[in-house]
């Protein structure tokens, strides 16, 4: 790896990243404040549990898409056969989605930028996941304590989507390759920003997103099981084709 080579990755994985993000940093600080009115919060909390469930669903297949989009223009990723890049998206795209929430979470009044303003918890209850939806708020407040910065998240989010140990990839030396330039990207970085010990945090929230994204997938499951016509017809084609 020559550090020319290092660098061109770092960058190339920046830009994707702020390319497919949908706000910049400065639009979601300026929003931080923008919260639900109690009547607003109301109207969430009237829905139906199906209706709640297919509300989220279209939020996260935005999202899910952005991520996507931020895969392709990493240039290992675009490299590895199309089965490899679906194995990765399928498992990898929530876990992105949940990294990238660092950006869109106030942990000073513990609200999540959802629907155009911050929502608390209360917003979700209609999910019937409360679970769910605690753990995911905790993963958020741990890794915005980390207080990374978006070349960080960049380099973070591409580690977490590139994991050589996902089931039923077709060529898992390449990944391998992939992610462990990957590696070399963040590590540099971090030892550019003077903060080494980040990368074994890092490596803790990993194992941490891998659970949450078993609980998501399980609650999934409950709620297809329960509402089979929502989750068959209504929710969005790359949802189901990624989560179901
Ligand atoms: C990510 C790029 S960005 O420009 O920063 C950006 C761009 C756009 C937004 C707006 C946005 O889509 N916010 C969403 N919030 C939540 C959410 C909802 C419940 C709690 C916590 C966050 C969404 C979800 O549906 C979700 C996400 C992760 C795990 C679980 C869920 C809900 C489950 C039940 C499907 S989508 C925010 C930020």
């Amino acid at each position: 790896h020559s550090l020319r080579n290092i660098d061109e990755l770092c960058a190339s994985i920046v830009r994707s990243h702020r390319e497919t993000s949908q706000y910049r940093l400065e639009e979601l600080q300026a929003l931080r404040w923008k919260v639900f009115s109690r009547e607003e919060i109301q109207v969430y909390q009237s829905k139906t549990v199906d209706e709640m469930w297919q509300h989220c669903a279209v939020r996260l297949t935005e999202a899910v898409q952005y991520v996507v989009e931020f895969a392709k223009h990493i240039p290992g990723f675009r490299m590895l056969s199309q089965n490899d890049q679906i194995a990765l998206l399928k498992t990898g795209s929530m876990e992105v989605v949940l990294v990238r929430m660092c950006r869109f979470f106030n942990t000073e009044n513990n609200t999540v930028f959802f629907d155009g303003k911050f929502a608390g918890t209360e917003v979700f209850k209609s999910l019937a996941c409360g679970d769910l939806i605690a753990a995911v708020f905790d993963f958020a407040h741990g890794l915005c304590a980390l207080k990374l910065t978006e070349q960080q998240l960049a380099l973070f989010s591409a580690l977490v989507l590139i994991n050589p140990d996902r089931p039923s990839l077709e060529d898992r030396v390449r990944v391998q390759r992939v992610h462990r330039s990957v590696e070399v990207g963040l590590t540099h970085i971090l030892h550019r920003d003077n903060h080494d010990s980040l990368l074994h945090k890092l490596y803790q929230r990993m194992a941490v997103l891998r659970s949450l994204c078993s609980l998501h997938m399980e609650k999934l499951r409950w709620f297809s099981q329960r509402y089979p016509l929502t989750a068959h017809s209504l929710f969005p084609p790359l949802y189901k084709e990624l989560f179901a």
